[in-house]
C-alpha cells in the first residue's frame, strides 16, 4: 500500500507528510531522520520551518507525527483514483447518482468529465458558472470537485446520421454540436486521449407513468433505447479509448426482477435488459479490453427523473419502512459504491449487479403493511 495511502476519499490533513512518515516508520527511523522527512515535505510549511531549529521534534511536530501515524493506520485500504479519468453520461444537476458517483470519484482523485444531456446543458452549466452548486461540489477535505470539462450528449443518437429533422431543428439543439454518442467519444478522445472509468447515469422512459399493459410499442422502446441501448453505445463507442483495467458502472433499479407497479412504460423491461447485458458486456469488453462491468441497483432517491415518475417520496418513505437498514439512503452511499467498483480494490468483481439500497431487495415481506396489524 506504501506511499499511495493518503489518496482518495480519506481525509489527510497532514497529508503531504504522511507518505514520508510511513517511509520511514516502516524503516524504523530516527527521531532526526524522521523530523528531516517531516521538514521536507512541500506544501506543509510548519514541518519546515519548525525543523531547521534542530533534531529534535519541536511540540506541534509530535503532535502532527502522532497524528500522522494514527491516521495511517486508521486509513486501511485506500480507494486511489488518482492518475484516472471518468466520464460519467448522465449529470445535470447536483441531486442524481451521476453528481453523487461524479463525487465519490473526485474524492479518490479521478479527473472527472462529465456528459449533460443536450436540453439540459444550459442551465447545467450556467449553474455551476454562476455557484449554485458550489456547496454540494465540496469532497471531504473540504476543496471542491473540479469537472473538466462538461461535453453535450444525447445517448438515444449514436451518429449525426441518426438525428431526424425535427431533433437537428429544435433551438434547445441548435447551439450544441457533436453531442452523439460516437461524436463525443471522438472528442473526448482528441481532448485527454484515454479514460478510464466510464459511468452510466442516465434513464428515460416517455410513458413511465402508464401500466405495462398500457405502453405503446413507440414509448416501450424508446424507454429501452434511452435507458438500456445507450449503455450498449456508450461502451461500444469509448471501449476504444478505455485504458486497460478500466471499469464502467451503470445504474439499474430492483423493478428488472420484482413488480413496482407505478414503474412502466417498458422501465422495468428496460432495467432487466440493462442487467443483463451488464452480464454479456462483462464478458465482451473484459476479453476484449480488460474493462470490468458492473451495475449498481440503488435504492429510491429523489432525483429529478424520479420525481417525474411521481410517486418517489412514498417510495423512500417505504424503504425507510421495511428495510433491513432503516435509514435514509444517500446518494453518497450510491457514489462511494461506484468509487470502490471503478478501484483496483474490485478488480476481480465484473458482470455484477450490486445492491446499493439498505437491502430492501432481500425482504420477502413489508413490515408495514395493514395486514400484519391485524
Ligand atoms: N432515483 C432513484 O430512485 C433511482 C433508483 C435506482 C436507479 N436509478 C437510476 O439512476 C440513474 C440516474 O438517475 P437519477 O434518479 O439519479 O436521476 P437524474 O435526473 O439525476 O439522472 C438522469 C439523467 O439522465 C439524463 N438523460 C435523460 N435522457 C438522456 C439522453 N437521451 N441522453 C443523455 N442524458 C439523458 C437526464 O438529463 C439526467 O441528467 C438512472 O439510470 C436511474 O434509472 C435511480
Amino acid at each position: 500500500m506504501g506511499a499511495s495511502v493518503t489518496a482518495g476519499l480519506q481525509m489527510a490533513v497532514a497529508r503531504p507528510c504522511i507518505p514520508a512518515c510511513q517511509r520511514l516508520l516502516g524503516s524504523r527511523a530516527s527521531l532526526p531522520s524522521f523530523s528531516r522527512a517531516l521538514s521536507t515535505q512541500s506544501g506543509f510549511a510548519s514541518c519546515r520551518n519548525t525543523a531547521s531549529a534542530g533534531p529534535f521534534l519541536s511540540l506541534h511536530q509530535k503532535r502532527f507525527a502522532v497524528r500522522a501515524m494514527s491516521q495511517s493506520s486508521a486509513q486501511g485500504l485506500p480507494i486511489d483514483l488518482r492518475g484516472k479519468r471518468a466520464f460519467i453520461a448522465g449529470v445535470a444537476d447536483d441531486n442524481g447518482y451521476g453528481w453523487a458517483i461524479a463525487k465519490s470519484l473526485a474524492a479518490a482523485g479521478a479527473e472527472i468529465l462529465v456528459g449533460t444531456w443536450v436540453p439540459a446543458l444550459n442551465i447545467f452549466e450556467t449553474s455551476l458558472r454562476r455557484g449554485k452548486f458550489d456547496e454540494s461540489r465540496k469532497l471531504p477535505d473540504g476543496s471542491l470537485m473540479e469537472i473538466t470539462k462538461v461535453y453535450p450528449l444525447d445517448a438515444v443518437f449514436d451518429s449525426p446520421e441518426d438525428v431526424p429533422d425535427d431533433v437537428k431543428a429544435n433551438k434547445r439543439y441548435a447551439g450544441s454540436s457533436n453531442w452523439t454518442v460516437k461524436e463525443v467519444a471522438e472528442t473526448v478522445k482528441n481532448d485527454f486521449g484515454t479514460i478510464d472509468i466510464l459511468v452510466h447515469s442516465l434513464a428515460n422512459g416517455p410513458e413511465v407513468k402508464n401500466p405495462l399493459l398500457e405502453t405503446s410499442r413507440k414509448g416501450y422502446l424508446a424507454a429501452v433505447s434511452a435507458s438500456s441501448y445507450s449503455f450498449i453505445s456508450l461502451l461500444q463507442h469509448f471501449l476504444p479509448i478505455m485504458n486497460p483495467g478500466g471499469a464502467t458502472i451503470s445504474l439499474t433499479y430492483i423493478a428488472s426482477e420484482r413488480t413496482i407497479p407505478g414503474y412502466g412504460g417498458g422501465m422495468s423491461s428496460a432495467k432487466a435488459a440493462l442487467e443483463s447485458d451488464t452480464r454479456v458486456l462483462a464478458y465482451e469488453a473484459g476479453r476484449k479490453g480488460k474493462i470490468r462491468v458492473n451495475t449498481i441497483s440503488a435504492g429510491p432517491l429523489g432525483s429529478r427523473a424520479a420525481k417525474a415518475i411521481g410517486f418517489i417520496e412514498k417510495m423512500i418513505e417505504y424503504s425507510y419502512g421495511n428495510a433491513p437498514l432503516q435509514k435514509e439512503l444517500l446518494a453518497d452511499e450510491v457514489g462511494n459504491t461506484a468509487a470502490f467498483l471503478a478501484s483496483p480494490l474490485a478488480s476481480a468483481i465484473t458482470g455484477s449487479t450490486i445492491y446499493v439500497d439498505n437491502g430492501l431487495n432481500t425482504m420477502g415481506l413489508a413490515l408495514d403493511s395493514p395486514t400484519l396489524s391485524t
